[in-house]
């Protein structure tokens, strides 16, 4: 099976093209396919089909979502514990990134199906390989759907206050009044926030946000089916969002650095967002059959008597 890997601010993904849907991504084989030591190792899989087909493999249901017509490109997005999220912002620019510069696609301009609807992206300027290509995406509705809170660091850890925010998928972003860049390397991220599961049913991915200054925030995030990620554009979205919320503000341009890079979101008056950011191809090669059918057979995984593992 070929494969791509690419990344977006250092948002890591496989790229599988699959023109039939013929694949099986379950979830065990795609977090051993995502596993750095296991596998080939990336946050997430895209899988690369038509829409219309993936509906008819039984992938995509229970039909096209709104705004994606049979014949869009869909990008078919896995987590990297191998749950399905609606929509993911890096992931959109490095697919139409690959569809650009391995030929499937010769417009600048065009619709990518998602589970959260159909995206309008567009190629900003180099669209082969070899480029570091940049994409702007047009995310849709974002919108706040409630005050929360937030636990970062386990036991003993820091409560925070965020606001619930949709961008397709759901957001906690947490902007923390005098929090500078140091104060937000210095915060334990990485391991699993508490959150009201009442209110993120689904779970939720968590970012916490410096204060906008200079038309700027800084983020890092946690996210659902993933843990700590260098970028998540779905969340810079939200990040903006709710930077702009907390200075009484609805609409406007900002910068946000993430640890792997920085993106540009607009949010409009209309309270849609636009992503701009880059797309990197790193490499592409094959996924021996074999470990293939390995990973898809009842034996897998084998978890067993592992040196350091906890007891069962
Ligand atoms: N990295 C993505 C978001 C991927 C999905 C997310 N983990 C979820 O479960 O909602 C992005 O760039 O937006």
């Amino acid at each position: 099976m070929d494969f791509v890997k690419g990344h977006g601010t250092e948002n890591d993904f496989l790229v599988l093209p699959d023109d039939d849907g013929r694949i099986d991504l379950a979830p065990a084989t795609v977090s051993a396919l995502c596993d750095r030591r296991r596998g080939l190792g990336a946050d997430g899989v895209l899988r690369v089909a038509r829409a219309g087909a993936l509906v008819a493999a039984g992938v995509l249901t229970p039909g096209l979502p709104d705004g994606v017509g049979e014949h869009d490109w869909f990008m078919d997005y896995r987590n990297a514990d191998g749950s399905v999220a609606e929509m993911c912002g890096n992931g959109v620019r490095v697919f139409a990134h690959y569809l650009c510069a391995s030929g499937r696609e010769e417009r600048d301009a065009f619709v990518v199906g998602t589970r959260a609807g159909g995206r309008a992206v567009t190629m900003v300027g180099a669209r082969d390989f070899a480029a570091q290509a940049r994409v702007s995406v047009e995310m849709g509705p974002v919108t706040g759907f409630g005050e929360s809170s937030v636990n970062l660091g386990g036991a003993g850890g820091m409560r925070l206050p965020g606001l619930a925010v949709d961008v397709g998928n759901p957001h906690l972003v947490s902007v923390v009044t005098g929090l500078d860049d140091a104060g937000l390397a210095a915060l334990d991220i990485a391991s699993v926030p508490a959150f009201d599961a009442a209110l993120f049913p689904d779970g939720v991915n968590v970012e916490v946000v410096t204060p906008l200054r200079g038309g700027a925030v800084a983020m890092r995030v946690h996210e659902r089916g993933v843990g700590e990620t260098r970028s998540c554009g779905t969340g810079t979205v939200a990040a903006a969002f709710a930077a702009l919320r907390a200075e009484d503000r609805s609409a406007g341009t900002v910068e946000v650095a993430v640890p792997g890079g920085a993106v540009t979101v607009t949010v409009g008056t209309d309270g849609r967002a636009v992503l701009e950011g880059p797309s990197v191809l790193v490499a592409s090669g094959t996924v021996d059959d074999r470990w293939w059918r390995y990973a898809a057979s009842a034996a897998w995984p084998v978890a067993a008597r592992r040196v350091g593992a906890g007891a069962a």
